[in-house]
């Protein structure tokens, strides 16, 4: 999309291919030092890419050799006059052609794929993955879908891709993300007000995102005008809610209440300092607690119990407006009746399911941000789609691929510490999806900062170093 829209406001399509074709080179330079080259060139733009980086590497001294899908004479457009430009010996695939190469440039399909690759190329994907070859793959991995991260069919693994302009989804979500190696962004010329005009609504997760809606405290603040975050604790596994009510506050929430019922009130109350425990036995006694409209934020769901209770509950925060996290059990303890709860969402409402989750109470098809977009729009809630490439998704269509969070996250209770994030933020003042982004990056960067060893404890430990570090990023002096 938008190499035509750069293309209809007046840029040449030669240029943007000659830049994109010498961007590879220069990344192949930079990476490997000369050794033997073999360019895999399709039959369309991605192949006349492959023709420019080849005689780039020709030109600087590199021993290069392209090999061709189909004939030059099947070359079209922009592609066939830069194949006329290389001017040397096109070879036919062949899995003959990898002994004696040392260096992959996989330029077969971009953008183009429209099914899996198969026969020769095919084999020679799979022959080149098999034998280990380096791979510098041109846009994407050829065979992987650009949109969605997945595989048609055979996908060779590259060192690095190198892109143009912009990421696409299939670079970070997974498994694209490891298939494209190190993914390189080439400017090819395509100016900014492309961008405008293409006006993307997906997102790679990042600062720059949300970080202007960030609430850091005011300088005349106190702790009211900070929010107040109600965690709905549950009877009998105190620990869940105990760690979102720690993030919650830990991340800047002026005030964290746990609601405790009787049973487990000494619980709570013994193990938690700076957070106030409140009794809540029933429904009727947890909507009186939100008569307050201080409590600006709930948290429902860690350790509550798949239960009827527990649906009172979510239905009860739902009725009264209040900004709300459902995570864990309030997401499946509507697994009977997803509607009576999608019926009940009216405000600011964040749903974190994992993926099982998610199947409790979305029937929905398709690749993982289509899945996620697709349950935003459905239930009106902003959706967090938890895992190695969480997915932030809103109702109005606009969705972040989370990239900065290690395996380490995988161990229990690390998603109760992110619905705290996520209510804390949203009790602060910062509107759901900002909030839900901005939590889903500082847990992955909490994480990854902590490194291997981590529990979900750690998490709210070290956030305030990650948080100090993110204030000097983005503090505005005054001069
Ligand atoms: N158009 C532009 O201005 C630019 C395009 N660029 C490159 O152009 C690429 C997109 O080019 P195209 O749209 O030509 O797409 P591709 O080069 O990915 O391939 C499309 C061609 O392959 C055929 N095809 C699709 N799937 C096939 C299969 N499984 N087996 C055999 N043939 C198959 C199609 O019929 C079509 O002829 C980008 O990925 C990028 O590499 C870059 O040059 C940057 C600028
Ligand atoms: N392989 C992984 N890489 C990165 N993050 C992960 C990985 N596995 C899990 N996570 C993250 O860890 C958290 C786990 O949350 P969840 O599944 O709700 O666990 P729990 O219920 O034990 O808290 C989520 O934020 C998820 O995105
Ligand atoms: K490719």
């Amino acid at each position: 999309a938008a190499d035509s829209a750069a293309i209809a406001s007046g840029i040449s399509e030669m240029a943007l291919m000659e830049a994109a074709g010498s961007a590879v080179a220069n990344a192949v330079g930079a990476r490997w030092g000369k050794r033997p080259v073999l360019v895999l060139a399709g039959p369309g733009n991605n192949g006349g890419d492959g023709f420019v980086a080849a005689r780039h590497l020709r030109d600087a001294g590199w021993n290069v050799r392209i090999a061709l899908l189909g004939s030059l004479e099947q070359l079209s457009g922009v592609a066939a006059r830069q194949a006329a430009l290389w001017n040397d010996e096109v070879l036919a695939l062949s899995v003959y052609l990898l002994d004696g190469t040392a260096l992959v440039v996989d330029a077969l399909f971009g953008a183009g794929l429209t099914r899996p690759i198969s026969g020769v190329a095919a084999q020679l994907l799979e022959a080149v993955a098999s034998r280990g070859i380096p791979v510098c793959a041109i846009d994407v991995p050829s065979g992987l879908d650009g949109a969605s991260g997945q595989p048609q069919g055979v996908v060779a693994r590259a060192d690095i891709t190198v892109t143009f302009f912009r990421k696409k989804p299939g670079h970070v979500l997974m498994p694209g993300r490891l298939l494209c190696g190190e993914v390189i962004l080439a400017d090819i010329g395509i100016p900014d007000r492309v961008l405008s005009q293409i006006d993307p609504a997906v997102f790679e997760n990042s600062p720059v995102l949300w970080m202007n809606a960030y609430p850091w405290p005011h300088i005349d603040g106190h702790k009211y005008q900070r929010g107040h975050v109600l965690v709905v604790g549950g009877a009998t596994m105190t620990g869940a809610a105990r760690l979102s009510a720690l993030a919650s506050a830990r991340i800047g929430a002026g005030l964290v209440t746990v609601a405790a019922p009787d049973s487990s009130w000494a619980i709570y109350a013994a193990a938690l300092t700076s957070i106030m425990v409140q009794r809540v036995n029933d429904v009727s006694m947890l909507d009186h607690l939100l008569s307050d409209d201080r409590k600006n934020a709930v948290v429902v769901g860690p350790g509550a119990g798949v239960s009827h209770s527990t649906r009172e509950y979510v239905l009860a925060v739902l009725a009264r407006k209040r900004a709300v996290v459902l995570d864990a059990d309030a997401i499946s303890a509507f697994a009977a009746d997803p509607q009576s709860l999608f019926n009940a969402i009216a405000g600011p409402c964040v749903l974190t399911p994992h993926e099982g989750e998610f199947g409790r109470l979305f029937n929905v098809n398709g690749d993982k941000l289509e899945r996620a977009l697709m349950a935003a729009r459905r239930s009106g809630a902003v959706l967090v789609l938890k895992g190695a490439d969480t997915i932030v998704a809103a109702p109005d269509g606009r969705a972040v691929i989370n990239t900065n969070a290690p395996p380490d996250l995988a161990t229990g209770g690390t998603g109760d510490v992110l619905a705290g994030f996520i209510a804390g933020l949203v009790a602060q003042g910062m509107p759901a999806f900002d909030a839900a982004a901005a939590a889903v990056w500082l847990h992955g960067e909490a994480a990854a900062l902590f490194g291997p060893g981590l529990i979900s404890e750690d998490l709210p430990q070290i956030l305030p170093r990650v948080l100090r570090r993110l204030k000097r990023a983005t503090r505005h002096d005054i001069s």
